[in-house]
């Protein structure tokens, strides 16, 4: 559904790459997180996916087509496919909610009857039935951010891109509007994420895709936002009796004197010797307990 192939970005004037060599492919349906420290591309890679920059080198498909080779004439029809939402949610302060996601409608072409149907239902999908009428300024950040993720969806697009949606909201709200962006997930919308949200990246448990400098250090299935850092643990203490070299018994040196007795002649003979050492086999050791368990 979207896929980079060893894409790098160099910008203008810059010296080291906003995007270096990167390479992923995000499923149909997916949900992932795009996390990083700020300036470690994230967002020039939504840029990408939404034919906002073109890779230096490399390609960027998405739902099959080489983005390159889409003619500028096609590029509002591609991005149709795509919504967008940003930290700032960028709303039109004329215009009422349902205007605002309305508006989505309208440059499309839809007419006033599929307006009249799609703008409740999808108001409702985020959870503002009732606030058709108010403007901008009249409601909560939350509340601003899902008029933003709803004009975002009214099409149906089949890939979300959100670029730190959760940037301006406390945690509380953020929670619900991630809420939001996973039931529209669930609906088949492939969502990609960029965030520093760490709590929301946390309690997610899905993919997560690391940036730094550019590059890609880390994808994962079911992700967290920094991973756990491995403790260093001193080696244990080898054992030190188990790599000493056979120290031969008393028991086997007289046995040696005076002929070649069996191994278990010469156990027997000295259990109660302290330099005794533990046979080595399995049918000595049941022997020893034996023996044991006798001088007790
Ligand atoms: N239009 C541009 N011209 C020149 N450099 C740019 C441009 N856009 C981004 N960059 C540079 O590319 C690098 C990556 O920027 P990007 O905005 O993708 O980072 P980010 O991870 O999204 O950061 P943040 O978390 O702060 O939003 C940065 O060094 C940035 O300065």
């Amino acid at each position: 559904m979207i896929r980079f192939d060893h894409v790098s970005k160099l910008f203008r004037g810059q010296t080291d790459p906003a995007l270096d060599d990167v390479t992923f492919e995000i499923l149909r349906g997916e949900f992932a997180f795009l996390v990083g420290a700020s300036g470690s591309g994230k967002s020039t890679v939504l840029r990408h996916i939404l034919l906002e920059e073109h890779p230096t080198e490399g390609q960027v498909h998405v739902l099959g087509q080489d983005l390159q080779k889409i003619s500028l004439r096609k590029v509002p029809f591609y991005r149709r496919n795509v919504g967008m939402v940003f930290q700032d949610f960028r709303l039109l302060a004329n215009k009422t909610v349902f205007e605002n996601v309305a508006y989505a409608q309208k440059v499309i072409g839809k007419t006033r009857g599929q307006i009249r149907q799609a703008v409740p239902e999808v108001l409702k999908t985020v959870g503002l039935q009732g606030k058709e009428d108010r403007f901008p300024h009249e409601l909560s950040g939350g509340e601003q951010q899902r008029v933003a993720i709803a004009r975002a969806v009214v099409n149906k697009p089949a890939i979300l891109l959100a670029d730190e949606p959760t940037g301006n909201l406390d945690p509380a709200t953020s929670r619900e509007i991630m809420k939001v962006l996973r039931r529209i997930n669930r609906n088949g919308t492939a969502v990609v994420m960029a965030t520093h949200d760490v709590s929301i990246v946390d309690e997610a448990k899905q993919r997560v895709i690391e940036l730094d400098n550019g590059a890609i250090v880390r994808d994962e299935e079911i992700g967290v936002y920094t991973p756990e850092i491995v403790k260093y643990e001193e080696p244990e203490a080898p054992d030190v009796a188990a790599e000493q070299p056979h120290r031969q018994t008393i028991a086997e040196a007289m046995a040696e004197r005076v002929g070649k007795p069996d191994r278990r002649g010469a156990s027997a003979a000295v259990v109660d010797s302290p330099t005794t050492r533990l046979p080595e086999h399995d049918d000595d050791v049941s022997d020893w307990a034996d023996d044991e368990e006798g001088s007790r």
